[in-house]
């Protein structure tokens, strides 16, 4: 069987993760390409790794990739999507948050043939919400609680003068909706936003963000009515390197690259 031939766009917590498994050896699939904001320090690394892959711009993952896992800063989303998309590629995107504002990308894997694949991330629990949209959902709620340095920084604190620094107790920081929290906090809520796109959409999936000094781990819980089952599901996921981004986002990135080439697919 030729190996897919995977791409990296963005060399850090995750796309690091990604290529040393790659790198590895996963069945069916092959490490084609990295690309990322400053070549000189990928090249770097790679070797600081022993891993051979080219550098390229993103302009060109296309010709060497028939799959690029998008791992980059938010605002590089297009610049890495349309590319593939238009050669009628497929991107796994974790900027999830950033694809709420840009449903033209979707509508270029549409009229294209490409496609856009959202992984569960740091989430639990897509299987049943997108099993659950099948039928009628009636609402869908989540609440995540991060430590503070999780969330400092994030645009809607530092418009709305909120400061994170030296909390000694929990505080609400926002409650919305989806689509607002994807703006405010676009380097921190993705999973909100890969829920909004299984579930409901981004206008009617709710979420409360807390930030919590009594906390280490990304907490989300979520709650799901709907006319085939009610469910509750929480995780609580230990910070990457990337204090804002758990440890499992990678890991279910290399599932869900897994599955493109498995034998047998469990889950949906
Ligand atoms: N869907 C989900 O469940 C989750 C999604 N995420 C999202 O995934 C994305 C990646 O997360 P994470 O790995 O933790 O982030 P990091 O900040 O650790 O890594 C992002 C990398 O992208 C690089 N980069 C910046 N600009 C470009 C560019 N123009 N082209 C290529 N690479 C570039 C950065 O380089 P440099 O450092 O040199 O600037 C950095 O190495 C983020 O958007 C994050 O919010 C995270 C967790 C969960
Ligand atoms: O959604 C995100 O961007 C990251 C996140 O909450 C987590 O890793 O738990």
């Amino acid at each position: 069987m030729v190996p897919m031939r995977i791409g990296i766009a963005g060399l850090g917590a995750i796309g690091r993760t990604v290529a040393r498994a790659l790198a590895d050896g996963m069945p069916g699939l092959e490490l084609a390409c990295v690309a990322a904001r400053d070549p000189g320090k990928a090249r770097a690394w790679l070797e600081s790794q022993g891993i051979v892959a080219p550098v390229v711009k993103l302009e060109s993952m296309p010709s060497h990739a028939d799959l690029v896992v998008e791992c980059a800063p938010a605002s590089v989303l297009d610049d890495i999507c349309r590319p593939m998309l238009s050669a009628r590629k497929k991107v796994m995107v974790l900027s999830a948050g950033a694809l709420l504002p840009r449903p033209e990308l979707i509508e270029l894997a549409r009229s294209k043939g490409g496609q856009i694949i959202v992984p569960t991330g740091a989430l639990i629990g897509l299987d049943a919400v997108t099993a659950a949209a099948q039928g009628t959902i009636h609402s869908v709620r989540m609440v995540t609680r991060k430590p503070p340095r999780g969330l400092a920084g994030a645009p809607y604190l530092v418009e709305n003068g909120i400061s994170v620094d030296g909390l000694t107790a929990p505080l609400r920081v926002f409650a919305g909706s989806a689509r607002e929290a994807a703006i405010g906090f676009p380097a921190n809520v993705n999973v909100v936003a890969a829920l909004a796109l299984a579930g409901i959409g981004p206008d009617r999936t709710t979420i409360e963000i807390w930030a919590d000094p009594g906390v280490e781990r990304n907490c989300h819980s979520i709650e799901v009515d709907a006319d085939s089952a009610k469910f509750s599901m929480s995780i609580e996921n230990i910070p990457s390197e990337n204090p804002r981004t758990g440890r499992i986002t990678a890991l279910s990135v290399l599932a869900a690259l897994a599955k493109q080439r498995a034998p047998l697919r469990v889950g949906t």
